[in-house]
């Protein structure tokens, strides 16, 4: 069973992410994960902190030699602006007269659209910081590390290869019909300010951000995964936390500021008739059986069906809005404007990222689970095995 954890806040020493379970002979480096970690610091919109702020790697346990070893995986991730947040953030006590300046400040004017007030409420804390030190996406940097691992697994035992791109800032979308990005475009839509696949769309979602700056506001968007080579059969339709849309859609909501999910046409399928929403089965010249179309994404009764998978997620948009918010002062009980020091205007490129990390690994636990092993080469050997045993027609 493939399991991860992380823990951390946002301006604590540093991130940690553990991942247990992960088969032995994994390869990975430190700069691979270093890698995957800038591409989430990509993206036109993000604030000044994406600037000034490093993400330092350290392999703490389960790798050696570039191969992971079978044992738990854990990664720390260092804050480099940690030594600013030495007193507000210390895990032992410290003198309040030294938390008096303007870190150190009670955060009593909690943000519409954060965990701010309920989080107060509910842990019993009378301001902001304990609560969005541990809500903030930051923590989404752990997952990325994690996602590498788990991506590479993927890769080396079954040649999946994942994608993920921006549909979506606002009101601009890319059309309808517009050509999937395949894994060897990868590199272009890193290189791509908004991480979109089409260059009209990204054009005109840069100057949406730049527009929305211009007006002291956020924005929000969707994101797509792709995943390609997934061989069939991964998830299961014989009980409902076992269906691998329903453990897709828990892990993309699992992610700050997500509030949807959508597998294949989703929503758009929800208002086709019957006859226009299915995916029609034939069989080619060769006898091999397959669909006509993936409307449903790649995925049938909870299990994938050997079809590209593809999943959305919805990121409303970004809380702290600088043209800030109505609250209330719980301090005082008066009406205020919610905290804003900095923040992103946009964060749905980096979202992408982070959503691609989170189907990586539930893909990988889906993988580990449908053919065992405790090394990659035992994955590999046991998924030939089922595959070989698949009949002919049907791969
Ligand atoms: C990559 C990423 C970056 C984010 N950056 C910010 C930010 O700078 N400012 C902000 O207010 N919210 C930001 N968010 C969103 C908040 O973390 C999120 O809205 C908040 O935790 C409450 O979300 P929830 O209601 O889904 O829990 C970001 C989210 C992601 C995924
Ligand atoms: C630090 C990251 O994202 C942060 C996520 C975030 C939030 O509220 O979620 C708020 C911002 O942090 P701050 O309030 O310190 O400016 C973002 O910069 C990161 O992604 O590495």
């Amino acid at each position: 069973m493939l399991r991860w954890l992380t823990a951390g806040e946002s301006h604590g020493p540093a991130l940690v992410a553990m991942l247990e379970g992960l088969p032995a002979g994994v390869a990975v480096t430190t700069q691979e994960i270093q890698e995957a970690l800038a591409r989430r610091r990509l993206g036109y919109g993000r604030g000044a902190r994406m600037s000034f702020e490093q993400d330092e790697v350290t392999l703490l346990g389960g790798v050696r030699h570039g191969r992971s070893q079978g044992g738990p995986v854990a990664i720390e991730i260092g804050n480099t602006e940690w030594p600013k947040w030495e007193q507000v953030m210390s895990a032992d006590p410290v003198d309040p007269a030294i938390l008096s300046g303007a870190r150190g400040a009670p955060l009593t004017r909690p943000r519409p659209g954060h965990a701010d007030l309920i989080g107060m409420t509910k842990y019993g804390f009378d301001e902001a910081r304990p609560v969005l030190e541990r809500a903030s996406a930051r923590e989404t940097a752990a997952r990325v590390a994690l996602g590498v691992l788990a991506a590479h697994y993927l890769e080396q035992v079954a040649g999946v290869r994942l994608v993920s791109h921006v549909v979506s800032i606002g009101e601009v979308a890319v059309p309808d019909d517009a050509p999937l990005p395949g894994p060897d475009d990868v590199a272009a839509l890193d290189a791509d300010p908004v991480r979109c696949h089409d260059a009209n769309t990204s054009a005109a979602m840069v100057a949406e951000i730049d527009e929305c700056k211009k007006a002291g506001d956020t924005l929000g968007g969707v994101v797509e995964v792709l995943a390609y080579g997934l061989p069939p059969g991964l998830g299961s339709y014989v009980q409902s936390d076992r269906r691998l849309d329903a453990r897709l859609a828990a892990a993309l909501m699992g992610i700050q500021a997500m509030k949807g999910v959508e597998v294949g046409d989703g929503f758009t399928t929800a208002r086709r008739r019957g006859s226009a929403a299915h995916d029609e089965i034939e069989r080619d010249p060769s006898g091999v059986l397959h669909r006509r179309s993936n409307r449903a994404g790649g995925l049938e009764g909870g299990m994938t069906n050997g079809e590209v998978l593809r999943v959305r997620a919805a990121m409303k948009p970004i809380s702290t809005v600088p043209r800030a918010l109505d609250t209330v002062d719980v301090a005082t009980g008066e009406a205020a404007k919610a905290i804003h020091q900095r923040s992103d205007v946009c964060a749905v490129p980096p979202a992408a990222v982070v959503a691609e990390a989170m189907v990586a690994l539930v893909l990988a636990q889906a993988l580990l689970e449908k053919v065992g092993g405790d090394s990659v080469e035992e994955s590999a050997r046991n998924l030939r095995a089922y595959l070989d045993a698949v009949p002919a027609t049907m791969r």
